[in-house]
C-alpha cells in the first residue's frame, strides 16, 4: 500500500495539532519519569519495611525501578501499584456494593486497562487482587490508600488516556521514528503521488502531510533523510508543498522560508492564512481607554488590552455593532489600527513642541498618534507622495482632532531641501508588504524579483533622505526611525545597513520596545553591522501582530549633504551613481500619475466651487486647471 494511501486514514493533523501532540509527548515523558520516581519511592518504601516487592512481574524486578537514578522532592507520592491491587481488592469486596459506586469504577475499568501496568502473560496476577495475600493490607487500609489516592488515581486515568491517544497520533505522525524514514520524496524521475487523485488535482491532504514529515527529516537530517537524496531535493520538494498548499509564488515562497528554520517557516506560512486580530487605538486627545473601554462595553462590544506593551491598544473579539461607525469612532475617539503600527511610533518616541516629519504618513494612522503622544503641542508634517492616499489622510487627522498637523504632498526624497531641522522624522517607508499577507493574499503571487531591487533601493533614498532632514542638534531629538510592514532582510537590515555606511554621522540605537526579535547581523553570508541588531522584528506567528520592522537611529552629527545644502535631485543622481555601481536597478518605484493627478485637481476645484455656492457644471473646469498649471 502506497504513502498515499496511508494516509487516507484520515485528515492530517493542523500544524497546531502537530504541536500539541509534541508537547503531549514531552507531558508524557515527564509523567513517565514521575511514575518511575514514585515507583523507586516505593519501593525503597517497601524493601526498608522489609516487605515482598510488589507482585509487578514474577522473578523480575521492575524495569522502571532500573532507570531510576533521582528522586526528585517536588514529585508528588503516589503508588500506582498499591492502588491499583487496592481497587482489585475493592472490586472483589464490595460486589454487594451499590450499583451507582461500582458502575463508576467499571466505567474507568473501561477506559483504562489497568493490567497494562503489569506483565502481559502475568495471569495470576489478571485473576486475584496484587495484594489479596498481603496479610499486612487489611481493608480499612485499603480503603485509605483508595480515599488517598482516588484524585491521582483519576488523573493518572487521565494520563493513560491521553497517551493511549497520543500514541494513536504519533503512529499517524512517526513521531517517534528514529530510523531512517520511508520514501517520503517522489521517487527520481516518477510522477509526484501528490498529483494522482482521480480527478488529477493535487491531493491537498497529502501534500500537507508531507510538509510535516519532509520538516521532521530536515530538522534531524542525519538520521531521518532517504538514503541517496540530498537536503537540497528535500527543500525544494517542501518549497514546491508550500507553494501547492499555501498559494505563493516558487521565488516568495523561498525567500521567506530563508528566512526561518524549516519547522519556523511553516509557522510562518500558517500564520499568513489566518487574519490578525481586530485592534484599536484609543485617541488619548479625546479619552482614555478606560472610558472608551466602558462605552464600547455598553453599546456590546466585547474586548480587551492587547498586551501589557501598549496602554492605549484595545483587542475587539466581537461587536453587536460595526466598530467602524460607533458614535465613538465618528467622534474620533479611537481609530482602528494594527497593533503593530503602534510599535514605530513608541520607538519615536515623540515630545511635546518639537517637529515631527511623518514622511510617508497616509493615510494617518502614526501620524495621529504621533500627534496625540505630543498632545496637541509642537508641529507634525504629515507628508505622502501619493496624493489620493492624502484625503484619508486628511479625514482622520480632522476626524481624531488633530490640531497640530499640516498635510504636505511631496516626493520625501525631495527633503530636506523642502523643509529640514526636524527633531525627530519617521520614515514608515513604502515596501513589499510581505508581513501583511493575512490581510492581502494577493502578496503571494504579485511580488517579483524586481520589486526586491526596486523597493529597497526607493527605502535606501527615502532613508538618507530623512537622516539629512533630521537636526542633529536637536536637544532630545535628532532621532530617526525606520519601519516596514515586510520581513525581507532586503528591504530592512540591508537598508539600514546600508545608511550605516552611507551616513557615518549616525548610529542605532535600543528602540526601548520590549517585544520584538533582534534584527539579522549575518544573513545568506552578507554581514550587516553588529548595531543591527538593534533594530527589531516582529513576526504573525510569534506575536500575533503583522510582520514588521522598526530601527531607531540617531544623528550624531551634520550630514554631508547638510552643509553642501544639495537638493533632492542632486542626492538622487548621487544616489542613482551609487546604485548603478552596486548593479542596482535605477528606474523611479514611486512614478507620478499625472492623468490621476489631473482628476483629483478637477475635484477639488469642483468642491471649491460648490463651497463658494458656485454650480461647477456652469464653469469650464478644464480651463481652470490649465490656467492652475500655468500659475
Ligand atoms: C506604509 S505606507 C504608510 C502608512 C502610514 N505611515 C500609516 O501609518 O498610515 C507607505 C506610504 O508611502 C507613500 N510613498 C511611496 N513613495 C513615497 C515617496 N517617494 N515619498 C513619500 N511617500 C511615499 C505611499 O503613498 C504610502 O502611503
Amino acid at each position: 500500500m502506497g504513502r498515499k494511501a496511508n494516509n487516507k486514514q484520515g485528515a492530517p493533523p493542523t500544524f497546531e495539532e502537530f504541536n500539541a501532540v509534541k508537547e503531549r509527548k514531552d507531558q508524557k515523558k515527564r509523567q513517565r519519569e514521575s511514575k518511575v520516581t514514585t515507583s523507586k519511592v516505593q519501593s525503597k518504601k517497601q524493601k526498608s519495611n522489609d516487605k515482598s516487592q510488589p507482585k509487578t512481574k514474577k522473578g523480575k524486578k521492575s524495569k522502571t525501578e532500573e532507570d531510576v537514578t533521582e528522586i526528585p522532592a517536588d514529585i508528588p507520592h503516589v503508588d500506582y501499584e498499591e492502588l491499583s491491587a487496592a481497587r482489585k481488592s475493592l472490586f472483589d469486596d464490595d460486589s454487594d456494593e451499590e450499583d451507582g459506586k461500582l458502575e463508576t469504577l467499571e466505567d474507568l475499568d473501561d477506559e483504562v486497562d489497568l493490567d497494562d501496568e503489569f506483565d502481559e502473560d502475568d495471569q495470576d496476577i489478571h485473576e486475584k487482587p496484587m495484594f489479596s495475600d498481603d496479610e499486612d493490607l487489611s481493608d480499612e487500609e485499603i480503603e485509605k490508600v483508595n480515599a488517598a489516592n482516588i484524585e491521582e488515581y483519576s488523573k493518572q486515568l487521565d494520563l493513560e488516556r491521553q497517551q493511549e491517544e497520543l500514541e494513536a497520533e504519533e503512529e499517524l505522525l512517526g513521531v517517534n521514528q528514529t530510523q531512517p524514514r520511508a520514501a517520503i520524496l517522489p521517487p527520481q524521475g516518477e510522477a509526484d503521488p501528490a498529483s494522482q487523485t482521480k480527478d488529477g488535482a493535487k491531493d491537498i491532504t497529502f501534500i500537507r502531510t508531507r510538509m510535516l514529515e519532509i520538516v521532521k527529516v530536515l530538522e534531524n537530517f542525519k538520521e531521518l533523510a532517504e538514503e541517496g537524496r540530498s537536503r537540497s531535493e528535500h527543500v525544494d520538494q517542501l518549497i514546491n508543498d508550500i507553494c501547492d498548499y499555501f498559494g505563493y509564488t516558487p521565488f516568495l515562497a523561498e525567500k521567506l522560508f530563508n528566512l526561518f528554520s524549516p519547522s519556523e517557516a511553516i509557522e510562518f506560512f500558517e500564520a499568513n492564512e489566518i487574519h490578525r486580530p481586530v485592534t484599536i487605538r484609543t485617541n488619548t486627545l479625546l479619552t482614555t481607554r478606560r472610558n472608551l473601554a466602558q462605552a464600547l462595553v455598553n453599546r456590546g462590544v466585547n474586548l480587551q488590552p492587547i498586551g501589557p506593551w501598549t496602554k492605549v491598544g484595545l483587542q475587539i473579539f466581537d461587536s453587536q455593532v460595526p466598530i467602524g461607525a460607533t458614535p465613538e469612532y465618528l467622534s474620533g475617539q479611537y481609530i482602528l489600527q494594527a497593533a503593530s503600527s503602534f510599535l514605530p511610533v513608541m520607538a519615536l518616541d515623540p515630545q511635546e513642541n518639537e517637529r515631527i516629519l511623518d514622511m510617508a504618513a497616509a493615510p494617518g494612522g502614526k501620524t495621529t498618534y504621533i500627534s496625540a503622544m505630543m498632545k496637541n503641542t509642537g508641529c507634525v508634517f504629515a507628508n505622502d507622495a501619493n496624493k489620493a492616499r492624502t484625503k484619508s489622510l486628511i479625514a482622520n487627522i480632522h476626524r481624531l482632532n488633530c490640531t497640530n498637523t499640516i498635510v504636505c504632498n511631496y516626493d520625501a526624497r525631495e527633503f530636506p531641501k523642502i523643509i529640514g531641522g526636524f527633531d525627530r522624522i519617521l520614515l514608515d517607508a513604502p515596501c513589499s508588504g510581505t508581513g501583511v499577507i493575512g490581510k492581502d493574499q494577493s502578496v503571494k503571487t504579485n511580488r517579483s524579483p524586481k520589486d526586491f531591487i526596486e523597493i529597497p533601493h526607493l527605502q535606501k533614498q527615502l532613508l538618507l533622505s530623512a537622516i539629512d532632514s533630521v537636526d542633529h542638534a536637536s536637544p532630545n531629538g535628532g532621532i530617526i526611525v525606520y519601519s516596514t510592514c515586510s520581513v525581507m532582510v532586503e528591504e530592512n537590515e540591508a537598508v539600514i545597513d546600508y545608511a550605516l555606511r552611507k551616513r557615518p554621522n549616525v548610529k542605532l540605537v535600543e528602540s526601548g520596545l520590549t517585544i520584538g526579535k533582534d534584527g539579522f547581523t549575518s544573513f545568506r553570508g552578507k554581514n550587516f553591522d553588529s548595531s543591527v541588531k538593534l533594530s527589531k522584528r516582529f513576526y504573525p506567528h510569534v506575536y500575533n501582530v503583522d510582520g514588521f520592522f522598526v530601527a531607531k537611529f540617531k544623528k550624531l552629527g551634520p550630514s554631508p549633504f547638510d552643509i553642501s545644502k544639495a537638493g533632492a535631485f542632486e542626492k538622487e543622481k548621487m544616489a542613482r551613481e551609487e546604485a548603478l555601481k552596486e548593479g542596482l536597478i535605477a528606474d523611479d518605484f514611486a512614478k507620478f500619475d499625472a492623468e490621476e493627478d489631473k482628476n483629483i485637481m478637477k475635484e477639488s476645484i469642483k468642491h471649491s466651487l460648490e463651497k463658494k455656492g458656485i454650480d461647477p457644471r456652469k464653469v469650464n473646469i478644464d480651463e481652470k486647471l490649465s490656467k492652475l498649471d500655468e500659475e
